[in-house]
């Protein structure tokens, strides 16, 4: 059997994290995770982080696709918090901002680790960003460290 598996140790590996300014009192512990576990187990350098910051989820997938399409870095992470309202307009937003990741992803074959919570309450994604239910920043950023290793060897 021949198994192609990697490590998230990715020193001198640029990464992007695109954070949106909504619900910014728990996005910004995402961000904290993300750039966290990039240094701490990705033994990035913070010269190799760069951190561009949205209005909200919806513009995520613009500014993620003009970075995929610079080809300046080896992995994006997207951070946001999508929080259920009093209308439909959480479905239109969490989804647009869900597909628009996913095809810049495919389209230009660079990592685009998601890290956008989609919660009905502010509960849920308090219990997301760093307490009960741990830090979807940190794991969207520990996924991308390991992506970028297993596209290196493809
Ligand atoms: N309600 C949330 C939004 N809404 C704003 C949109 O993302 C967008 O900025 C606006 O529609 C203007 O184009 N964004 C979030 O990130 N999280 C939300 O809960
Ligand atoms: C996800 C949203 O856009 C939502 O927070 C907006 O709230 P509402 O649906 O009450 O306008």
């Amino acid at each position: 059997m021949n198994l192609i598996e990697a490590g998230i140790a990715a020193p001198g590996k640029k990464f992007a994290i695109v954070v949106s300014r909504f619900n910014h009192f728990v996005v910004d512990s995402l961000l904290d995770g993300a750039v966290n576990a990039l240094k701490h187990y990705g033994q990035v350098s913070a010269d190799d982080i760069t951190v561009v910051r949205v209005p909200g989820a919806y513009e995520m997938p613009l500014a993620v696709r003009k970075l995929a399409k610079s080809g300046d870095f080896d992995a994006i992470i997207a951070v946001g918090a999508v929080i259920r309202g009093g209308t439909p307009h959480f479905d239109f937003v969490a989804g647009e901002c869900n597909s628009g990741l996913s095809r810049v992803m495919h389209e230009f074959e660079v990592p685009v680790a998601n890290g956008v919570l989609t919660t009905d309450t502010i509960e849920q994604a308090i219990e997301r960003s760093g307490t009960k239910a741990g830090n979807k920043g940190a794991e969207a950023a520990l996924s991308a460290l390991e992506m970028v290793n297993v596209l290196e060897q493809l």
